[in-house]
């Protein structure tokens, strides 16, 4: 289908609004838009219209800003009903997709005890809390930690066949770990093949539901499970957690090289208990500062977020509801929150996906921003 050039032109000021609001987070603006326009006549005499905007990544908390400013400035819009809907696409990885998940994204870190699971459950809950479908998977084997910060760590999952299993939901996150299935002290004497198995018979054995992201809780280091993760997972990308110190950022550059050899995109860097905020509102450094910079500039990537060492997220983790779950107001939410959105709009907007038509695909180098305006009357 060909579009008429004042079209077009509408559509291109759309989306350059809407590129240009998310590109707010320095990320990158160019995402281009497909348009199905229902009542062309009347979209193009400027007469009142409901329009939706279908976006490949989400960010629910950002959506009232968004149809302020495409109101503001553009005026066709103004009088318009705007609805935005969240449609996140499906990233091309070498091998098949795992059924019903989008897209697997793995947090990884190269030293233990940085707070890869605290990061973890709470990207999963910021990211559902962004509008997104969410599972988690404990691949920690050796020390999984994703059923305590989770909060069930008794729970086992359903099987009706002996096959295949039930993940454990909880608040609509879907969950699946080892620590559900046997105890710890088993699981930490596994070595090498044993535990791979393991840990693809999680994967790929857990009936999950429908999951835009699902976030894979590495071990520490760079071993086996990250070897056969990367090579016989579809992996999407990875996110990789450190905390400043040069003796932890020295092991996450190797996670980032590992994941360069691999091809594994690396969304970026998180650093975790980055600073310390006294009451006062002052702010520490007791591990030093700029080691994640430095690193992510070495590598041209993106440092995602800055997060305090910080006792809620301590505790909340550690007692089982997350902070982001357990407080939604809080400024350490709101960093998580913008992480989230950050690790959405670069899976959607950079990675190669694939859930565009081929006419879209011929008229769209990017998916990232898909406008339909409908008309709804
Ligand atoms: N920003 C933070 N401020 C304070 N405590 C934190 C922070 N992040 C994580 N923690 C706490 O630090 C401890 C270790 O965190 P976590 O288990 O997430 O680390 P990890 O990197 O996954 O460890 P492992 O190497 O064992 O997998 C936990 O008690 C957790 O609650």
């Amino acid at each position: 289908m060909f579009f008429s050039r004042n079209k077009q032109e509408r559509i291109q000021e759309i989306e350059q609004a809407i590129a240009g609001f998310y590109a707010i987070d320095g990320l990158p603006a160019n995402a281009d838009a497909i348009v199905a326009l229902a009542d062309r006549e009347k979209y193009e005499a400027g007469k009142k219209q409901n329009i939706e905007i279908s976006l490949g990544f989400t960010v629910k908390s950002t959506l009232e800003a968004l149809k302020n400013k495409l109101r503001q400035s553009l005026p066709a819009l103004a009088e318009c009903k705007i609805d935005v809907v969240f449609n996140v696409p499906i990233t091309e990885a070498k091998l098949p997709p795992i059924p019903n998940v989008k897209n697997v994204i793995a947090v990884s870190s190269g030293k233990g005890g940085v707070g890869k699971s605290a990061t973890s459950v709470n990207l999963a809950y910021a990211l559902q809390k962004e509008g997104a479908r969410v599972g988690i998977l404990d691949a920690d084997i050796y020390g999984p930690s994703v059923p305590i910060m989770l909060g069930n760590p008794k729970a086992h999952p359903d099987s009706q066949d002996n096959r295949t299993m039930y993940p454990l939901m909880v608040e609509g996150i879907a969950a699946n770990s080892i620590g559900y299935l046997i105890d710890s002290e088993s699981a930490a004497i596994w070595r090498g093949p044993m535990a791979t198995k393991a840990l693809k018979q999680l994967i790929y054995e857990t009936k999950w539901p429908l999951l835009d992201y699902l976030i894979v809780d590495l071990p520490p280091g760079t071993g086996d499970i990250h070897l056969t993760l990367s090579q016989q997972v579809p992996l999407s990308a990875a996110v990789i957690v450190t905390t400043p110190q040069t003796i932890a950022t020295a092991d996450a550059k190797k996670g980032i090289a590992m994941f360069e050899k691999l091809n594994i995109p690396v969304l970026g860097i998180v650093e975790n208990m980055s600073y310390f905020e006294c009451k006062c509102g002052e702010k520490s450094y007791p591990f030093s500062q700029g080691g994640s910079l430095a690193l992510a500039e070495q590598h041209r990537i993106d440092v995602l977020g800055e997060l305090p060492l910080s006792n809620d997220i301590r505790e909340h983790a550690d007692n089982g509801k997350p902070i982001v779950n357990a407080l939604a107001e809080s400024s350490v939410t709101s960093i998580y929150l913008s992480i989230a959105r950050k690790v959405s709009i670069k899976v959607g907007t950079t990675l190669q996906s694939h859930q565009l038509t081929r006419e879209q695909k011929n008229s769209s180098a990017n998916n990232g921003v898909n406008i339909q305006v409908v008309n709804k009357e």
